[in-house]
Order: structure tokens, then C-alpha cells, then sequence
């Protein structure tokens, strides 16, 4: 007996979107069915590591594709692992997979970008319905019995039919009847010619019906064996860069890939790829992850996270240990020393990689730094043994261009710094924009002191690990006293020295006034235009960073900043002969613009404009 089902909305909305947006790229759908039989069969010899039986009764594992011109259909055959009903159910009419919905909400409606995106996500079996009008499941899991197969049938507009029902052998057999799209692949050479391209690298083998008169004899048409396991010399761009869409689903070309066979301590292969774009789910801590483990070839498992550190989640590939048991589970993954290894190698290998297109392909490092900059920078707090390799990866804006574009390098820095500068100067704040034009630099823009311009959400993160650079350290513009005598002369120091002292009284008063509000204020050097600014503690969160954590709900303490004053500034010398009722008005007036300069939110806006206006008028 037959039940009709409702796909789930998103399946809806999926097959939707692909028809429109992928009917230049029809071909997909071969690959994607193929590379879904080649895992069933990958799954399927995986479990019989721990049940053979699953595989005797018919072990030689292989993908079969055949066609009938006269019923229009195309046939995609495996003896893999196959579905259970309630498999069926779960695979084929909902999307379980994380970060659906930040996908759906990401779509734009334009169907070039959509197009895009949808790569990224994986079209998966549902592509089938690209060249379909209809499709026909038919599927036995290995182990259940001939009756308890399943036929699944869908037009693809917003149902399908499912009944139990009998097969004979395991696995799964897809039917498409094809739609006027699909009619140009009813033909021999046109399915050769396809699986050549794309699944030449499956290592299963994938067979083609040949027919001769009166008997069917199957032909291999692919290597057969796993790319990764080839030579490097017998492998063409082409080949890897097909092997990386049947990873990845990612139909945009990898922006650069390392292949190694590693012997020593552990033995293993290693085929990695930096994909030119970010996945929608970069920032989802359950998004999968890339790299998939192999044992001596046989599939283990998906996302194996181990096996690399988290902040080079963005890296696509295969793994393949010569050395872990093929039994081996997530929790052995954690503990096992064969995996350290694996990890510290592979992580030196990414970052080769990225050193190499950084030096040679400086074009595909700005590409590539836009996409994954902010994560390769959780690096420099995770990796502390890579820190200064990093380091040297991470790109700037700063006050050399002002740009807002990430791409100065610690060593430019270091290059152009003035003589006698032995530290590195930045500034953090919530946007380039606030950074760039912060008071904090001014000092600093009129001696042609090179500060970075920090405003990455990681970067506050990022910079409680990572302090010091080439011996040099690190030293925020906005905290602590600024100790730039050496880039004074003496003139410049006297007159220092001088306003501290005639502006002591006015210091003190202000002291007085703000008392509740501020820490201390005091005489600064840093400020050229600015009448005032404030500052935190050298060992102080900064404000920028406490607002971050207030909004994340965290429990922060109340940190008083510093007041400081620029007594060169026409306004502080006209503060300085205010009698009392005035000069409360004042110091609250220099504090309230130097926290909104700042990028705080001051307590009170309405009493500040008040205030504001009331002075103008005084003026
Ligand atoms: N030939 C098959 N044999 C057994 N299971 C299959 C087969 N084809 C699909 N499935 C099951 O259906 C699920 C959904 O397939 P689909 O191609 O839509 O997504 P996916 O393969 O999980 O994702 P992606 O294609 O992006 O990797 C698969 O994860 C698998 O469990």
C-alpha cells in the first residue's frame, strides 16, 4: 500500500531554486548520483567491518549507469549500503543538514548569486529532478530481507509516494524519466563522456551497460582507483579539481590544493584544498567540517574534526592513515597520538600552502584573506606553536592607506616603522570607520607613526594571546599612558612639561567634578585636534570589548576610563577660567564627546545636547 507525503518546505523551495537557477548545468545531476552511490557503497564497506556478513553475498561493490531510448529513462544503480522506510522518509523528503535555514535566508532572489550559493550548499539528489519529470527509488538495506524494500516515486512538484515493497539484491536503483532537458543524455557517449569528467576518480567502479545484441556485458569506465592514491605526476589539474566538486559540492574551482604521502612517525596521504569561497555556514560551530579519514582506503568517517585545528575549519579534503585501526571512533580520534601527529602535520601543510599563495599569488591571498581572514586569525590564539608563522598571514588595514581593505602585513609594518620605534602600535574599535578616525591616532598621523586599524569582532580575542611580533610588542593607542618621548625634541618636551604644570589646577577641579564617573584625568600628548579623550589601564579590558561582552550577556565589571585632556585645545583653555556653575556644565561636555568619539553610549544624550546647546549659545 502507497502513502503520499508533503516534502518539507525547504525541499520545496530547494527544487524550486535549482530548476531555475541550474538548468545551464544540467550535467550535475550524474555526478551528484554517482557520488551519493559511491558513498553508499563506502558506507556500506565500513559496516561490514564490523559485519561482514553484510557484504558476502555480493562483495565486488560497483556503480551501474544504463539507459532506454525507447522508455526515456537513465538508470543510476549501486549495491551500497541502501535505505530502510524510514531512511527513505528522512533522506529523500526533508533537508536535515545543518545551517538549512541561514541558507535559505541568504538566498537574494537573483538568480546568478543564487546560483552560487546553491552550489555551496549541495544540490544532492535532488539535481535528479533538473532532467526528470519523474523519479523511481527503488532501495534494499543490506541486511534486511527482499520484502522489506522500498519504492519512493516523486514528480518533484511537492510530494511523493512511498510503499514497501520487494528487490532482490541490496542497494539502491534511481530511475529517472526524463524531461525534454534530459533527452540529449539518452546516448551512450554523452553519459561516457560526463562520468569521465567527473567520477574518474571514484574509487569505486562505475560501469556501463554495453549492449551486444542479445547479451548486456558491463564496461568500467572510470580508474577506479582513489585519486588520492595516485602519483602526483599522473594526476592533471583537471582531474584534482574534479575530485575537490565531488568533496566539496562546490562547483567553483579550489583556490590551491597540497598532496602528500607522509612517512615517518605516522603514515599517511594527504590531499587538501582551500576552496575560493566562504560556506554559509562558516560560523555555525555544528556546521560539518571538511577533511574526511580514510584507513588504508576504506572510508571512515565525514567531518573528522581532529584532524585538523579548528581554525582551519574552512579547509577541504581527504586524509588516508596507514597506521590508525579501521575500527577507530570519534572518542579514539580525541586520545590517539597518530592523530596529533596527523594534525600537526597537516596544519604546517595548510600553512605552507597559504605562505606559498601569499608570496606567488599575492591576487589569490586578497581573495582568499577576504573569505577566511577572520577565521585564520583564531589561529594565533589557538595554535601557539604556529603563532609566528601565522603572524606573518594575517593582514591590516592601517593608517599607511587608510583603506579599509585587509592588506598590510606585519612585516610591512615592521619595514616602515621610524627609527627608534620598537613597538607596534593599533587601535581597536567597533567599526574601520570609528577606527580610522579615532582621536587616539592624531598624535600619531602627525609624526607619521604607522598605527594598525583593528575592528574584526576576533580581533579584541585575538589580541589578549597574541603580543608581541619579531621581538616587538604590541601596543594599543588607546590604553595606558603613550610613552613617545623618543619622537620628541626638546622644544617639545619643555612645553610638555610646562602645560602639565600651569594646567594642574584645571586637572584637579575636573578630578573633582567627574569624580564618579571617570578614574583620573590627566594632561595627554596624544591629542592634536581633539580637546579630549579617554583612555583605559594598560591591564584593562577596553570599552569596546566590555560592550561586547555586555551584549553577549556576560557579567562585566565597571570599568571607570581615564579622562584625558589636550591643554594645546582652545576649548580646554577656555574651560580653565570658567567659574563653577559653568565649568560642571564643561567637564561633562569634554567627557561625554571624548565616550561617544570613543563609540560608547553615554548615559544620558538628551542632558548632553542640552548642555551642548546651552554653551553654543553662551559662545
Ligand atoms: N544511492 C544511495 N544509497 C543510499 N543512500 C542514499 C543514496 N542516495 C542518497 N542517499 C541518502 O540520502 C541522503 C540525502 O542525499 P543528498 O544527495 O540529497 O544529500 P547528501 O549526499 O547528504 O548531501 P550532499 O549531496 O550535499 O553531500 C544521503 O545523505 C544518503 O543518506
Amino acid at each position: 500500500m502507497s502513502t503520499t507525503m508533503g516534502f518539507q518546505t525547504e525541499v520545496k523551495q530547494l527544487l524550486q531554486l535549482m530548476i531555475h537557477s541550474l538548468y545551464s548545468n544540467k550535467e550535475i545531476f550524474l555526478r551528484e548520483l554517482v557520488s551519493n552511490a559511491s558513498d553508499a557503497c563506502d558506507k556500506l564497506r565500513f559496516n561490514a567491518l564490523d559485519n561482514p556478513a553484510l557484504l558476502s553475498e555480493d562483495s565486488d561493490l560497483r556503480i551501474r549507469v544504463s539507459f532506454d531510448e525507447a522508455a526515456k529513462t537513465i538508470t543510476i544503480d549501486d549495491n551500497g549500503i541502501g535505505m530502510s522506510y524510514d531512511e527513505v522518509i528522512a533522506n529523500l523528503g526533508t533537508i536535515a543538514r545543518s545551517g538549512t535555514k541561514e541558507f535559505f535566508a541568504s538566498l537574494t532572489g537573483d538568480q546568478q548569486k543564487d546560483a552560487q550559493l546553491i552550489g555551496q550548499f549541495g544540490v544532492g539528489f535532488y539535481s535528479a529532478f533538473i532532467v526528470a519529470q519523474k523519479v523511481e527509488v527503488l532501495t534494499r538495506k543490506a541486511g534486511l530481507n527482499a520484502d522489506q524494500a522500498v519504492r519512493w516515486v516523486s514528480e518533484g512538484q511537492g510530494e511523493f509516494t512511498i510503499e514497501q515493497t520487494e528487490k532482490a539484491n541490496r542497494g539502491t536503483t534511481i530511475t529517472l524519466y526524463v524531461n525534454e532537458e534530459g533527452e540529449t543524455f539518452l546516448n551512450e557517449w554523452k553519459l561516457r563522456d560526463v562520468l569521465r569528467r567527473y567520477s574518474d576518480h571514484i574509487s569505486i567502479p562505475i560501469q556501463m551497460e554495453k549492449k551486444e545484441e542479445d547479451k548486456t556485458e558491463w564496461e568500467v569506465v572510470n580508474q577506479a582507483n582513489a585519486l588520492w592514491t595516485r602519483s602526483k605526476a599522473d594526476i592533471t589539474d583537471e582531474q584534482y579539481k574534479a575530485f575537490y566538486t565531488h568533496l566539496s559540492h562546490d562547483y567553483d574551482e579550489p583556490l590551491a590544493w597540497t598532496h602528500n604521502r607522509v612517512e615517518g612517525r605516522s603514515e599517511y596521504t594527504q590531499l587538501l584544498y582551500i576552496p575560493k569561497h566562504a560556506p554559509f555556514d562558516l560560523w555555525d560551530r555544528d556546521a560539518r567540517r571538511g577533511v574526511k579519514l580514510y584507513v588504508k582506503r576504506v572510508f571512515i568517517m565525514d567531518d573528522a574534526e581532529q584532524l585538523l585545528p579548528s581554525y582551519l575549519r574552512f579547509v577541504r579534503g581527504v586524509i588516508d592513515s596507514s597506521d590508525l585501526p579501521l575500527n577507530v571512533s570519534r572518542e579514539i580520534l580525541q586520545e590517539s597520538r597518530d592523530v596529533k601527529l596527523i594534525r600537526e602535520g597537516s596544519a604546517k601543510r595548510v600553512l605552507g600552502m597559504l605562505e606559498d599563495m601569499a608570496e606567488n599569488r599575492p591576487e589569490d591571498y586578497a581573495l582568499f584573506w577576504t573569505e577566511f581572514g577572520q577565521v585564520l586569525k583564531e589561529g594565533l590564539g589557538e595554535d601557539m606553536a604556529n603563532q609566528q608563522r601565522i603572524a606573518k598571514l594575517i593582514r591590516f588595514s592601517s593608517t599607511f592607506d587608510d583603506q579599509a581593505t585587509q592588506a598590510v602585513s606585519l612585516a610591512d609594518y615592521v619595514a616602515r616603522m621610524k627609527e627608534g620605534q620598537d613597538k607596534i602600535y593599533y587601535i581597536v574599535a567597533e567599526s574601520f570607520a570609528n577606527a580610522k578616525s579615532s582621536p587616539h591616532l592624531e598624535i600619531f598621523r602627525q609624526k607619521g607613526i604607522e598605527v594598525l586599524l583593528l575592528s574584526d569582532r576576533v580581533d579584541e580575542w585575538m589580541l589578549t594571546y597574541f603580543r608581541e611580533f619579531d621581538g616587538k610588542s604590541l601596543v594599543s593607542v588607546s590604553k595606558g599612558g603613550l610613552d613617545l618621548d623618543q619622537f620628541s625634541n626638546e622644544e617639545e618636551k619643555k612645553h610638555q612639561e610646562e602645560v602639565t604644570e600651569a594646567y594642574k589646577p584645571l586637572v584637579e577641579r575636573l578630578q573633582e567634578t567627574l569624580k564618579e564617573r571617570v578614574k583620573e584625568v590627566r594632561v595627554t600628548t596624544r591629542l592634536v585636534d581633539s580637546p579630549s579623550c579617554v583612555v583605559v589601564g594598560q591591564n584593562e579590558l577596553s570599552p569596546h570589548l566590555l560592550r561586547m561582552l555586555k551584549q553577549a550577556g556576560q557579567e562585566v565589571p565597571d570599568v571607570k576610563p581615564i579622562l584625558e585632556i589636550n591643554p594645546d585645545h582652545p576649548l580646554v583653555q577656555k574651560v580653565k577660567d570658567l567659574t563653577d556653575a559653568d565649568f560642571t556644565d564643561w567637564a561633562s561636555v569634554l567627557l561625554d564627546q571624548a565616550m561617544l568619539v570613543e563609540g560608547a553610549q553615554i548615559d544620558d544624550p538628551a542632558a548632553f545636547v542640552k548642555k551642548l546647546n546651552k554653551l553654543l549659545t553662551q559662545a
